[in-house]
C-alpha cells in the first residue's frame, strides 16, 4: 500500500509580522527584539502617526477611528512596499480593533499578527515605570476599552507578557509557521 505523504502545511511562511497590544505592553520592546532574531527590519506605528494624533494623545485624549484610518492605511502601503520589494519586517502597532487589523492585513496570510497579551495590572505597572514618552497612563483604560482581542479567525500568534521579552521572542518564534511555500 502506497504510504501517503505528511500533509503539508498551506500556511506560507510569514512576510510581514504585527506586533500589535496596548499602549505599553511592550510593542517596541519586543517587536525590536524579535526582528533582531529573524533578521527582519523593525518599524514602529508611533512613528508614521501624524504629528496632530500625537498632540491629541499627549493631551490625554484616545484617538477616534477618524484619526487612525489614515494612519493605518499608511502602514499597511509600506508593509506591502517592503514585500514587494523581497522583504520581511516586524511592525509595532497598537492595532486594537479588528477592523484597524483588517486594514493592515487585507486578506494576505503573509501578514500574521502577534498579539501581546498581559493584565491592566501588569502594563500599567511598566508603563507608570516609563520615562520619557508621550502616551500618559491615564490613557490606558481606553486603549483596554478599545482593545477587541484577536479571534481565530484571524490566526493570531498569542504571547503572554508576563515574562523576560528573550522568553517572549522565543514563544513567539515558536509558533511561526515553518513551511517553506513562500
Ligand atoms: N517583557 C518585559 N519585561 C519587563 N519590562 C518590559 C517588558 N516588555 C516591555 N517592558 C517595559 O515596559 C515598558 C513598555 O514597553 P514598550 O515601550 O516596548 O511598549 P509599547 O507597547 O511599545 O508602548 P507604546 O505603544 O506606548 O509605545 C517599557 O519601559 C519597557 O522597557
Ligand atoms: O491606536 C492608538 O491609540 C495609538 O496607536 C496608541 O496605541 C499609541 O500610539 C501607542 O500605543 C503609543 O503609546
Amino acid at each position: 500500500m502506497p504510504v501517503s505523504p505528511e500533509p503539508m502545511t498551506s500556511e506560507p511562511r510569514p512576510r510581514a509580522l504585527i506586533v500589535m497590544g496596548v499602549s505599553g505592553s511592550g510593542k517596541s520592546t519586543v517587536g525590536e527584539a524579535l526582528a533582531q532574531r529573524l533578521g527582519w527590519r523593525y518599524e514602529d506605528a508611533d512613528a508614521y502617526h501624524p504629528k496632530a494624533n500625537v498632540a491629541k494623545m499627549s493631551a490625554g485624549q484616545p484617538l477616534t477611528d477618524d484619526d487612525r484610518w489614515p494612519w493605518l492605511k499608511a502602514i499597511a502601503a509600506e508593509i506591502d512596499r517592503v514585500i514587494a520589494g523581497g522583504g520581511h519586517i516586524v511592525f509595532g502597532c497598537s492595532a486594537l480593533k479588528g477592523a484597524y487589523r483588517d486594514v493592515l492585513v487585507h486578506g494576505r496570510d503573509d501578514i500574521r499578527i502577534v498579539f501581546l497579551d498581559g493584565s491592566r495590572e501588569l502594563i500599567g505597572g511598566r508603563m507608570a515605570a516609563r520615562k520619557n514618552h508621550f502616551m500618559p497612563a491615564g490613557l490606558l483604560d481606553s486603549q483596554f476599552a478599545t482593545l477587541e482581542r484577536p479571534g481565530p479567525d484571524e490566526r493570531p500568534i498569542i504571547a503572554s507578557i508576563d515574562a523576560p521579552v528573550a522568553t517572549i521572542v522565543d514563544d513567539i518564534v515558536g509558533q511561526l509557521p515553518t513551511s517553506t511555500s513562500d
